[in-house]
């Protein structure tokens, strides 16, 4: 069967040039995957990963032989390769990027490249490089589409192909709009846990902090550890929503200060956050077939994951699939999938009997 796409170019083969890449490979969507970066190191790599089967130092003649261009370079540099695309592109061939930040791009860019639509999949990693890119990061994420009166038809059914055909769920969001709201869901969270760390960084206990940081610090920082160029552009870009946003956001400090003093008052506020976080979305990562999960409680101690294994072993209950989470409640979790609800609930009554505690 013919692939949905015949040549597809990857400008900026990093974490998520690389991940769209992989998820084109993964599912036979592209004829053959051309990458383009400005770092020769990042190309060599992505050829011998088996990111892209053909790597391009330079920009050239080749661009006009695509049907789809992606680009993935941190959102300062894609209006100056838009530009530089512009002219090698083919005229029916479809565009679009993956900047985090898109009114400008999507403005500069949608007039000149040929058939472009904007878009950002909401999903990530604190990992930067085409090393660390996996098709896995894309599946079930949700990934919105920015169109504008301006954009083509052709690119808005194009792109949404693509989308879905990775595994992802296209949503459409105006550019402005959507800035505002990634500001505060995506940009503030990354400032904060820049702000963070800067306060221990800056503080003459610094050594002793650093030695104490348990899981909270840890899961409230962990972007802080991404590519500081590809955020730094991010947040640069889209300053004036994020400065709204701070503006906000201190209120509310200002305001949770002030409960400080008033137990009742902040206990109310403290239920509402917890209503809130724990009805966020659970986002599968992965179109496996559907799993039975459960979170295991595992205490920090070696041997702790073959005593689980082998207890779920003798009593004949299959792991389909394990998990250590990083993003936890509580120190020291793993999440074991099994293919029925009755392994799994097999599994749960091995697991509390042998002592531990399992959600
Ligand atoms: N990291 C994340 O979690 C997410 C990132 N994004 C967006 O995806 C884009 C790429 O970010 P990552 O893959 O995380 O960064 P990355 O640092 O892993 O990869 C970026 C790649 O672009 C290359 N590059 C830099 N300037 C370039 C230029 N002028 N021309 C060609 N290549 C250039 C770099 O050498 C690197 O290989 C950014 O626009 C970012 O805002 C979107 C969603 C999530
Ligand atoms: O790692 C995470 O959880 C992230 O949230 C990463 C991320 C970074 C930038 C984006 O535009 C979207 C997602």
């Amino acid at each position: 069967m013919k692939p949905l796409f015949g040549k597809v170019g990857i400008f900026g083969v990093g974490l998520l040039g690389g991940s769209v890449a992989l998820g084109l490979k993964e599912r036979f969507l592209a004829e053959e995957i051309h990458a383009y970066d400005q770092d020769p190191e990042a190309l060599e790599k992505a050829l011998f990963l088996g990111v892209a089967d053909r790597v391009h130092p330079q920009l050239g003649p080749w661009v006009g032989e695509l049907e789809l261009g992606i680009l993935a370079a941190p959102v300062g540099a894609l209006v100056d390769l838009g530009r530089r695309l512009a002219p090698l592109a083919h005229p029916d061939s479809l565009w679009t990027d993956v900047g985090s930040v898109k009114a400008r791009v999507v403005g500069d860019l949608e007039g000149i490249l040929p058939h472009f639509l904007g878009s950002h999949p909401m999903a990530g990693s604190e990992r930067a490089g085409v090393e660390n890119a996996h098709a896995g990061l894309l599946h079930n994420a949700i990934w919105v589409l920015t169109p504008t009166p301006r954009t083509s038809p052709k690119a808005r059914e194009g792109i949404k192909k693509l989308v879905e055909a990775l595994g992802a769920y296209p949503l459409e969001i105006p550019p402005e709009l959507h800035d505002r709201l990634v500001a505060r869901i995506s940009h503030l969270p990354y400032l904060l846990a820049v702000a963070l760390n800067r306060l221990v960084a800056h503080s003459p206990h610094r050594d002793l902090l650093m030695f104490l940081a348990a899981g909270g610090f840890r899961d409230l920082t962990r972007v802080a550890s991404g590519s500081p160029r590809m955020s730094r552009d991010m947040v640069v870009e889209n300053r004036e929503a994020l400065k709204e946003a701070i503006y906000e956001l201190r209120g509310v400090l200002g305001e949770l200060e002030e409960l400080l003093d008033q137990p009742e008052a902040l206990l109310r506020a403290a239920e509402e956050a917890k209503r809130t976080r724990d009805s966020l979305p659970i986002v599968r990562r992965s179109l496996l077939p559907e799993m039975h999960d459960l979170v295991v409680q595992v205490p920090d101690r070696p041997g702790q994951i073959a005593r689980i294994a082998t207890a779920l072993g003798e009593a004949g209950v299959n792991i389909k699939d394990i998990e250590v989470l990083t993003i936890r409640e509580e120190a020291g979790a793993i999440r074991l999938g099994f293919a029925s609800r009755e392994a799994r609930e097999k599994a749960r009554e091995v697991l509390s009997r042998a002592g531990y505690r399992v959600s």
